[in-house]
């Protein structure tokens, strides 16, 4: 199985604070790997090293069998990299944008006015190529900034959440745009705090700590859970939650949205003590066994890796 990018044992600290401990990461040649993690994980200072932008302290990485330390100039011609904080020049145009990048990297005149004109069709950008950047919408203004790392045909793509503060309707265009750039070759690795785009991606890796703590495709992680999901609904979360949480066989209690997810490993017998305690204290609820979403699995496994490491709190 032929990878593009890969870490050996990569280390990075900060002083004190170990940002990347002992990491290591495969992702396969034209798929896209989606780094996933709590605030503070270790993604962005992953991404960096990945890039080149900062050295490791100790370990090794690969980007396209190129060395990211020793071969730093080469792998920067192939590759782009999106900062969580793009700089686009809110006073230039669409256009003149991408004509600024493409001088940055060197492409040469011809090529250049061939690839603006297909990125502005690609990224659906046409009809406001003569806008200021400043006047685009947030979703747009993403869309311009992959353009612009799109100007030198990488072949490794660097995305740092690019989705951050986009709408719905936007991300789903730029998570198309992904694939079609999978479909033309590429080999993207892109940080999300959203689960239903980690669900997009071929791999994921869960980043914890500086480590990765578990490494799959989104299905065969949720596959692999192997506890229940309880899912109940009632007027007065609240109640419901003091009473659910001191229930012994209840792994885990938290709310999404209106519904309140329960966690444990015996499914028949957590769901009638519920019963049970929920009728003596006159609750209404109804109550339904959920399939586990990869952000039930993701919760869990975090807070389990928590609780090995501070105790457990409730
Ligand atoms: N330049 C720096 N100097 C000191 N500490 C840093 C620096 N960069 C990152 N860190 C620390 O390293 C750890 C990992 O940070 P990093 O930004 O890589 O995490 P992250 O997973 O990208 O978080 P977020 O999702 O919030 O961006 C954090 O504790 C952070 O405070």
């Amino acid at each position: 199985m032929e990878h593009d990018i890969q870490t050996f044992s990569l280390v990075k600290k900060f002083g004190d604070i170990t940002a990347v401990d002992n990491l290591n990461i495969n992702v396969r040649k034209n798929t896209i790997y989606g780094l996933i993690g709590p605030d503070g994980a270790g993604k962005t200072t992953t991404m960096r090293m990945l890039c080149s932008l900062i050295k490791p302290d100790s370990g090794t990485g690969k980007v396209g069998g190129l060395d990211i330390v020793k071969n730093s100039e080469e792998i920067k011609k192939h590759m782009g990299y999106m900062p969580q904080k793009f700089s686009l020049y809110g006073d230039l145009t669409v256009i003149e944008n991408l004509e600024f990048y493409s001088e940055i990297y060197q492409v040469p005149k011809r090529e250049s006015k061939e690839k603006i004109k297909f990125l502005l069709e690609f990224s659906s950008l046409l009809n406001h190529s003569y806008k200021l950047a400043d006047q685009l919408s947030g979703g747009m203004k993403q869309k311009l900034a992959l353009s612009c790392n799109l100007i030198h045909t990488p072949k490794y793509l660097f995305l740092d959440e690019p989705t951050i503060g986009v709408d719905p309707v936007a991300r789903r265009e730029l998570w198309k745009i992904l694939f079609d750039l999978r479909e033309q070759g590429v080999t993207i690795f892109v940080s999300t705090p959203y689960m239903d785009e980690a669900e997009r991606c071929d791999e994921i890796g869960l980043m914890y700590q500086g480590s990765i703590i578990k490494s799959d495709r989104p299905d065969n992680i949720i596959r692999d859970f192997d506890k229940h999901i309880l899912c109940i609904v009632s007027d007065d979360i609240y109640s419901l939650k003091e009473a659910v949480q001191g229930i012994e066989s209840v792994q885990d209690v938290y709310l999404r949205g209106e519904e309140l997810h329960v966690v444990t490993a015996n499914m028949e017998c957590t769901k009638n003590i519920i019963e049970e305690s929920l009728k003596n204290i006159n609750l209404d609820f109804v109550m339904s066994e959920n399939i586990p979403t990869l952000e039930d699995v993701f919760v869990n496994i975090v807070k389990s890796r928590a609780e090995m490491t501070y105790g457990k709190c409730n």
